[in-house]
């Protein structure tokens, strides 16, 4: 059937509706969500999924393409599940997130300032900029006649995986050294001390100068098995030397701070933004007590050290927890292996000083009733609010301009194009 796409939504795919005709005129109006289109397009698509509120489709010709189409830069773009917006230029993508954003602020009756700011890099930073990726392996005769060991993404319309050879938005090495790695396992190599059977997924992660690497492999059963490598500049050699180390983690520098970052630790992904990001959320904050919660190993905690007399950084993750301690360690600072709800409880109890500002950074969950009551109980002077969900966040400044505060700006900061995630970094002053 025909369908004209109106807007893209948050996800990757665009929304059509049907008219009378398609649906016999019961259900006028029905949505329905093509993936892999762009706004004002005029598409043939096949419905793949029929419920009674919505429809999903899937392109089969595209009628009338908009003027913002661009050939895909990665073969498996489509099909691999990773991104859903490599046909759209950089441009187009960045003015689909924009409107996403500001369209469920608003639908959330949030008071927010007219403009998104944009915290961007250039087009061309807007590939190879993942410094980690974690690949499932593949041993099946029918993506490999010879049975070898492969590594895949998850398929975009499935839980099938994908064998890939390349993967343009992450950082080169990582992609070479994950194909390297399904040789090595194949290998009758003795120093091959991989089992075979036993490993399920892998993933790379590569510090700030291409020098280290973490590689988790996961298995089936048991713990994941963690190695380390260093690569050492060769003289006269453009290649350089690998070594396995014993290390647990890695060193990453962030504009002028090192951070070790353990196996397993959540780290911001974007290398080519990551300086720029952590300034922007630092920014002109200065103090004398700072609060970062969900703060990780201290990318934002070791940076507020520098304009605050005192910091506390609250993570819960235990893979997190030794580096926050270690990356904070002589500084101004105190590291709390806690969950920031019982953080703030605490704080509410036992009546403890109120800081001047506070830093969140919550996973997609974001902060939920209670954390954002308990903020706006304790009514810091200024709050900045970094998330990486836009509904969760939309559902949390609710809930924080409804009591105590106002929005001072919003930018809005691709960490990760090509796909549709999209990161918001909020400044809240009291009111
Ligand atoms: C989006 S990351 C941000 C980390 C850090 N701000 C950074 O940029 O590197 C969210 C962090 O919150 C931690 N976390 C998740 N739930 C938490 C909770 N309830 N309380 C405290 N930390 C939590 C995660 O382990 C993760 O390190």
């Amino acid at each position: 059937m025909k369908l004209h796409t109106e807007k893209s939504v948050y996800g990757g795919d665009c929304l059509a509706r049907l008219d009378s005709q398609q649906t016999d005129g019961k259900s006028a109006g029905k949505k329905v969500f093509v993936p892999l289109t762009l706004p004002g397009e005029t598409v043939e698509a096949r419905i793949l999924e029929d419920k009674r509120a919505f429809a999903r489709a899937e392109i089969e010709t595209i009628l009338s393409a908009s003027p913002n189409r661009i050939e895909p830069r990665c073969p498996h773009f489509g099909i691999c599940g990773g991104c859903q917006y490599q046909h759209a230029n950089y441009s187009t993508q960045l003015a689909i997130k924009r409107s996403i954003l500001r369209e469920t602020l608003d639908r959330a009756k949030v008071p927010s300032p007219a403009e998104i700011h944009t915290l961007v890099g250039s087009e061309e930073q807007s590939w190879r900029y993942r410094n980690r990726i974690r690949l499932a392996f593949i041993r099946d005769s029918t993506h490999d006649a010879q049975g070898r060991t492969q590594v895949g993404y998850r398929s975009r319309r499935s839980h099938d995986l994908v064998p890939i050879d390349e993967c343009p938005i992450a950082a080169p090495i990582l992609v070479e050294c994950a194909l390297d790695l399904a040789s090595v396992i194949d290998s009758n190599d003795p120093r091959n001390d991989l089992t075979e059977n036993d490993l399920t997924e892998v993933e790379l992660f590569i510090n700030h100068d291409n020098s280290e690497m973490l590689v988790t492999f996961f298995r089936v059963q048991g713990e994941p098995i963690l190695r380390s490598l260093r690569f050492v500049p060769v003289a006269g050699s453009s290649r350089p030397k690998l070594e396995r180390t014993d290390a647990q983690s890695l060193t990453y520098a962030v504009a002028g701070h090192e951070y070790r970052v353990d196996g397993g630790a959540f780290f911001q992904i974007n290398r080519h933004l990551l300086d720029r990001f952590t300034t922007l959320v630092t920014d002109g904050l200065t103090g004398s007590l700072a609060w970062d919660l969900y703060a990780g190993v201290g990318l934002f905690a070791r940076r507020l050290t520098q304009t605050f007399n005192m910091v506390h950084a609250v993570e819960s993750a235990p893979a997190s927890t030794a580096a926050l301690q270690h990356n904070l360690a002589g500084a101004n600072s105190h590291a709390s292996a806690l969950t920031t709800l019982d953080y703030l409880r605490r704080n509410r109890e036992q009546r403890e000083p109120r800081p001047d500002v506070i830093v969140l950074d919550p996973p997609r969950a974001g902060l939920g009733d209670e954390v954002a009551h308990l903020l706006n109980a304790i009514g810091a002077p200024q709050l900045v609010y970094v998330s990486c969900d836009p509904a969760t966040l939309a559902r949390d400044l609710h809930a924080l301009t409804r009591e105590r505060y106002r929005i001072e700006a919003i930018h809005l900061a691709d960490m990760f194009p090509q796909t549709f995630h999209l990161e918001t970094v909020v400044r809240l002053r009291r009111i």
